[in-house]
């Protein structure tokens, strides 16, 4: 008999499943202290919850016999997911089940904002009859920039056509195909932020959306624009938001999602322009009945050894292929990480090519690694190796892998070719007996680089002092060059340059680094993570 404890409220309906199952006793214990969690975790086989409970890594440490942690939910920033994938404790989540919920509060957001709902009814509530503050404006016609156009991002598009509003959206893996279904137009980000009177943000917080609307967006911005978060606290920049809103640059801002949850003397809470809820967006009997019954299903996937889809963390691999191709998978996401960080622009096609002793085996794991290197850039902790094809197709990606008997002097390569609708970039890699993984080619370029930590990627003309200026200026902004590659093909042509750094650098230094005359074009490259 399995043991699943759930710790938090979910619908009852939606565990029926899990319920009603014979081979399965389910104990609900809401509201247990990471203290209690850590006494009774060694009971159970699965731990269900929503976003109250913390799973601490303590709380991993002590589940002697947890196979499976599900999260009626999409985000799984409650859970240690490290620590979890560390003890092959597989993370679930039902990333569809609230999107509807979510899109439609979205919106109830922006109209209320539009028209001052929540400051009416306080009026009223204080007995006054004041028809004369509460003008608001249409959102016929206005322009409504949707940042990040996935699952909740494509239905707050549909749902605006129908409000006769122009949509213009920003996200890395729109295609001009999924833009023209969608009756969207895509924009850069700035283009975007300067058109729109309304503005929604729809992405995951990961390090690339941290602030990604901040003071330099907001001085962007229409004079009395409009901004809603129903997605992640930290994606805007509170203090400048609360800035703009006392300069009047920004007309209101609707907010479901803070930095910190709750808030707790956040100022923007007091002012009269900004409407909250308290991280509402999928509170609905529906989107919490779908979450609930999703994550039920895949947890008794996973306890009865049956296929399951949407794992967060690592899938289960036969350990006999798991076993020789264990050193590639580093380096195989790594070679996705680092191409993807030297693309510009949307996001098409996606190569893998295999040569050498690779050619033997079921490569497939290792594409699955590529792939989440590539989009995990963008998608964040949400992309893992189950899923990872899946988003890639559902974009208009196309990822396709080969096997070429060409070594090219080395016993075993992987080769990964990005497009973007601007440019293509390829990279490959080795793995080398005792010396473990090598970065050997960018584009045209032979190197030879480790695939980690912080680096700077330099494209430059070779000219005499070129390496020692770039040295002298991170020198004098007291950052350590713990390695350098340099890579050209003629002499006084185009070369590369590849810098490990000891920490990452600011972008006041990577502008330094564009600025210098020899310089073409600069990238920082982090394989930290
Ligand atoms: N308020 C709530 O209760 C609630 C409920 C559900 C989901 N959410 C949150 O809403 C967000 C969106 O959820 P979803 O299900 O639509 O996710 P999703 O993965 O389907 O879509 C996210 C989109 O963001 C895009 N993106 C990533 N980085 C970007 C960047 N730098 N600029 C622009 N776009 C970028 C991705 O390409 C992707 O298309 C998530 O943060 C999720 O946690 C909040
Ligand atoms: O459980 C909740 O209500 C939060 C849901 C939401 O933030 C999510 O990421 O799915």
């Amino acid at each position: 008999m399995f043991k699943v404890l759930v710790s938090d409220p979910l619908s009852e309906w939606g565990l029926q499943k899990l319920i009603e199952a014979q081979d399965v006793q389910v104990d609900q214990k809401i509201g247990l202290s990471e203290q209690e969690l850590i006494e009774t975790i060694s009971e159970y086989d699965a731990l269900l919850v929503r976003s109250q409970t913390e799973v601490t890594a303590a709380v991993i440490e002590a589940a002697t016999r947890l196979k499976a942690i599900g999260r009626a939910g999409v985000g799984v920033d409650n859970i240690d997911l490290p620590a979890a994938t560390q003890k092959g404790i597989i993370v679930l989540n039902a990333p569809d089940g609230n999107t509807i919920s979510t899109a439609e509060h979205s919106f109830a957001m922006m109209i209320a904002l539009a028209r001052r709902i929540p400051h009416a009814y306080f009026s009223m509530m204080q007995s006054e009859w004041d028809r004369k503050s509460f003008i608001g404006v249409e959102l016929n016609q206005k322009v409504l920039g949707i940042i990040g156009l996935g699952r909740i991002g494509a239905e707050i598009a549909k749902r605006a056509k129908a409000f006769n509003m122009q949509v213009v959206a920003y996200d890395p893996f729109l295609t001009e195909e999924r833009a023209k279904n969608l009756g969207v137009q895509a924009a850069t980000i700035d283009e975007l932020v300067r058109q729109s009177d309304f503005i929604t943000v729809h992405t995951p917080l990961t390090k690339e959306t941290r602030h990604l609307i901040s003071s330099r967006e907001f001085e962007l911005m229409k004079q009395g624009a409009r901004i809603i978060n129903c997605a992640r606290g930290g994606i805007i920049d509170e203090r400048a938001l609360l800035e703009a809103l006392q300069m009047e640059k920004v007309a209101g801002a609707a907010l479901d999602v803070f930095e910190v949850e709750p808030p707790i003397n956040n100022p923007l809470l007091d002012h009269p322009h900004v409407i909250v809820t308290p991280h509402l967006g999928a509170s609905t009997i529906e989107a919490q009945e779908n979450v609930a019954f999703a994550v039920s299903e895949e947890i008794l996937h996973v306890l009865r050894n049956e296929p399951f889809k949407n794992a967060v963390n690592l899938p289960s691999i036969p350990l006999n292929i798991r076993e020789k191709l264990e050193p590639y998978f580093n380096l195989s996401e790594s070679l996705g990480k680092f191409v993807a960080q030297t693309a510009s622009g949307g996001l098409q096609e996606a190569r893998v090519t295999y040569s050498g002793e690779l050619t033997e085996f079921d490569t497939s794991s290792l594409s699955r690694s590529v792939l989440k290197g590539i989009l995990s850039h963008h998608l964040g902790a949400g992309v893992n190796y189950v899923n990872a094809p899946h988003l890639a197709k559902s974009r208009g990606i196309s990822f396709t892998e080969q096997k070429s008997p060409a070594n090219r002097g080395f016993t075993n390569l992987i080769t990964v070719t990005l497009k973007t609708n601007q440019d293509e970039n390829r990279i490959a890699g080795t793995m080398i007996n005792g010396y473990g993984s090598r970065i050997v080619k960018l584009d045209e370029y032979r190197i030879d680089i480790q695939p980690k930590g912080h680096l700077i990627l330099i494209h430059h003309h070779d000219r005499p002092g070129a390496i020692g200026n770039v040295g002298a200026l991170l020198g004098n902004n007291d950052i350590n060059i713990a390695t350098m590659q340099v890579g050209r093909r003629n002499v006084g042509g185009r070369a590369i340059m590849v810098l490990e750094i000891d920490r990452q650098v600011s972008a006041q230094v990577l502008d330094q680094l564009n600025d210098l005359s020899e310089i073409i074009s600069v990238r920082e490259i982090d394989l930290t993570q």
